[in-house]
C-alpha cells in the first residue's frame, strides 16, 4: 500500500462573484505535499480567482480553505506570503531598476517585518544560498533589468523559496521562456518538491502538464469537473472535453498557390541597424520562427508598421513609412501585438469598443459613430471567437487573458480593406479550443486572399498554420524553410545548426 502525502492545501466548494459573473461556484483544490499539481480550464474557468483566493488577493464569497489542514481566511498577499504561499505570475513582479538583493528581500518588506532601511535586507550570504537553490550564481548588486527572462523568474522563485515556501503557485511560468531556461525552472520545481513543497502549476500546454505534474484538477465554468486526477489516467482528448464539454476540431492549413506580393519591405533597416528584406503574398502564412529573443517580433512589428526605423513598406501598390502605424492601418495591415498589456488593449473601453477600434470610420458617418452599425458588425464576430463571458457591453478589463486576446483578433477581422494581417505570439495565453477558433479565423482569412505573417515562440502553432518558414536569428532572417519542413528541421534552423 502506498501512503499519500499530506495534504498542503484544501479547497472546499469554493464561490466567488463580481457582480453579474459568478467566477466560481463550487470549485474543489487538493493541493499534496511534493507533487505538482495542474490546473486546467479554459479561458474565463475561473483559474486565476482561485490562485487570487489562495493567495490572498480576493476573498470567496463562500466555501473554506485549510492549509496543512488549519482554516484560514488570508486578508492580504502578505498574509499568505507569511504564511508560505509563494505565487510567481507570467507578469513579473521585480523591480527592474532595483538590484538582485534589493528584489530578494522585497517579501521582508512586504511581510512588514522591517522598515525601509539596509536592516531590512535579506544578508549577503543567505541570498546567495537562496540563489544557489535555483541554479543562479549572480552579482548581488546587479540591476534586475539587465537579467534574461529566464533569470529574472528564476529570481522571483529563489526570493519565494528563500523563506519557508510550502506552497508555490506558477501561473503561465513559461510563456517567455526559450527552451533551456524552461528545462531549468522544471528542474528547479523538481528539487523543490522533493523537498516537500506542493506546487500549484497552471498552463494551457499539455505537453509541459505531461511532463511536469503528477496531478490535475480541471475546472469548467468556476466548478471542478475533475478532482485531483493522477496525470495520465485521463488522454488529452478526456481532458479537453472535460474543460470545454465538448472536442476540438484542429484545423490544418493545406498549402496555398502563392500568388501577386501584398506585403513587402523596401529598402527597410530596422533600428537595430539589421537590414530587412521579405515579402508575404496574398493568401500565404507566413511564419517568423525565432528562439526568446532572437529579434522575431521586432520584425514583425516593423512590417506592422508598429517599430521604428528607416525605409518603407509597400502594402500592394501603395506604401507606408517605417513606424506609423496610422498609415498601416489605412492600408489595411491589421495587427496583434505581442504583449496586449503594454499596447493594443483598452481595459476601461468595451468588449465591443476594442474590436471595433481600428475600424471606426467603418461605422461613422458625418462624424458620428453609428452605435448600432458597430454592434451589428461586431457582435457577429464576437460571437465567432466564442467570447466567454458573452457580454460584449462589459469592458475589457474584466475578462480573462484569452478573452482579451480575443478581442484583439476580433479587431483584425473587423478591419475594412483587409489586405494583411501581423500576429506576434497570437495564442500566447489562450485555451486550446480559443486556439482552435483564432486559427481557424487566421485561415480562414488567408483563403479571401489577405498576406499573413505569424512571429510565434511556439513551433507547433507555426507548423499548424504556415505555408514557409523564415527563421531569424540574431536579428535578421537567416533562412527560408518550405512548407514541409519537418519540426526537427526548423528546430536545428532555430539553433544555427544543419538538420542531422
Ligand atoms: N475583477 C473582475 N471583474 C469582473 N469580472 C471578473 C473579474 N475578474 C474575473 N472576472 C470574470 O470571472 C471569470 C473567471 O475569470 P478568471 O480570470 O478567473 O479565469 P481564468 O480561468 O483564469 O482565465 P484565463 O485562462 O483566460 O486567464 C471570467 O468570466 C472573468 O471575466
Amino acid at each position: 500500500m502506498t501512503i499519500e502525502p499530506a495534504i498542503a492545501l484544501a479547497m472546499r466548494d469554493i464561490a466567488k462573484r463580481y457582480g453579474a459573473t459568478c467566477a466560481l461556484r463550487s470549485a474543489e483544490l487538493t493541493l499534496r505535499a511534493g507533487r505538482v499539481h495542474a490546473l486546467l480550464g479554459e479561458n474565463g474557468a475561473g483559474k486565476s480567482t482561485l490562485v487570487k483566493i489562495i493567495v490572498g488577493a480576493v476573498k470567496p464569497d463562500s466555501g473554506s480553505v485549510a492549509l496543512s489542514g488549519k482554516p484560514v481566511a488570508f486578508r492580504s498577499v502578505a498574509e499568505a506570503i507569511a504564511a508560505g504561499i509563494v505565487p510567481i505570475y507570467q507578469h513579473l513582479s521585480l523591480f527592474p531598476e532595483l538590484s538582485v538583493l534589493d528584489n530578494l528581500s522585497a517579501f521582508q518588506l512586504v511581510a512588514g517585518r522591517a522598515g525601509l532601511s539596509r536592516k531590512a535586507l535579506v544578508p549577503r550570504g543567505e541570498a546567495k544560498t537562496w540563489l544557489a537553490r535555483v541554479g543562479l550564481d549572480l552579482d548581488l548588486d546587479r540591476a534586475v533589468s539587465s537579467l534574461s527572462l529566464g533569470e529574472r523568474q528564476l529570481l522571483e522563485i529563489a526570493r519565494g523559496v528563500g523563506r519557508n515556501c510550502r506552497i508555490l503557485v506558477l501561473d503561465e511560468p513559461t510563456a517567455a521562456l526559450n527552451g533551456a531556461e524552461a528545462d531549468r525552472l522544471f528542474a528547479v520545481v523538481r528539487d523543490l518538491c522533493a523537498g516537500g513543497t506542493a506546487v500549484l502549476f497552471i498552463s494551457h500546454k499539455f505537453d509541459e502538464i505531461e511532463r511536469l505534474a503528477d496531478e490535475v484538477t480541471v475546472l469548467r465554468d468556476g466548478a471542478t469537473v475533475i478532482d485531483a486526477a493522477t496525470i495520465g489516467r485521463h488522454d488529452r482528448a478526456t481532458l479537453v472535453k472535460a474543460m470545454l464539454g465538448m472536442q476540438v476540431e484542429h484545423e490544418h492549413r493545406s498549402g496555398s498557390a502563392r500568388t501577386e506580393p501584398v506585403l513587402t519591405t523596401a529598402n527597410v533597416r530596422m533600428a537595430t541597424g539589421h537590414s530587412l528584406d521579405l515579402s508575404v503574398s496574398a493568401g500565404e502564412i507566413v511564419g517568423l520562427a525565432g528562439l526568446v529573443g532572437s529579434g522575431a517580433l521586432a520584425i514583425a512589428a516593423t512590417l506592422a508598421g508598429a517599430a521604428p526605423g528607416q525605409g518603407e513598406i509597400a502594402v500592394g501598390e501603395q506604401s507606408f513609412a517605417l513606424g506609423d502605424r496610422r498609415a498601416a492601418v489605412r492600408l489595411g495591415v491589421a495587427y496583434v501585438p505581442a504583449d496586449r498589456h503594454a499596447e493594443g488593449l483598452f481595459p476601461p473601453v468595451s468588449a465591443i469598443g476594442n474590436a471595433s477600434a481600428s475600424a471606426l470610420g467603418r461605422f461613422s458617418a458625418r462624424g458620428l459613430l453609428g452605435k448600432a452599425r458597430e454592434r451589428n458588425a461586431i457582435e457577429p464576430l464576437l460571437r465567432r471567437l466564442h467570447l466567454h463571458p458573452a457580454r460584449p457591453d462589459a469592458e475589457a478589463a474584466s475578462f480573462s487573458g484569452g478573452n482579451q486576446q480575443k478581442l484583439l483578433i476580433a479587431r483584425c477581422l473587423a478591419l475594412p480593406n483587409l489586405r494583411a494581417l501581423v500576429l506576434l505570439e497570437p495564442t500566447r495565453g489562450v485555451d486550446v479550443a480559443a486556439r482552435a477558433m483564432i486559427h481557424r479565423a487566421v485561415i480562414d482569412m488567408a483563403r479571401t486572399g489577405v498576406a499573413v505573417l505569424v512571429a510565434s515562440s511556439d513551433l507547433d502553432e507555426l507548423t499548424a498554420l504556415c505555408d514557409r518558414y523564415l527563421v531569424v536569428r540574431d536579428g535578421s532572417i537567416a533562412q527560408d524553410l518550405p512548407s514541409d519542413s519537418s519540426t526537427e528541421t526548423i528546430m536545428a534552423a532555430l539553433a544555427g545548426k544543419a538538420a542531422a
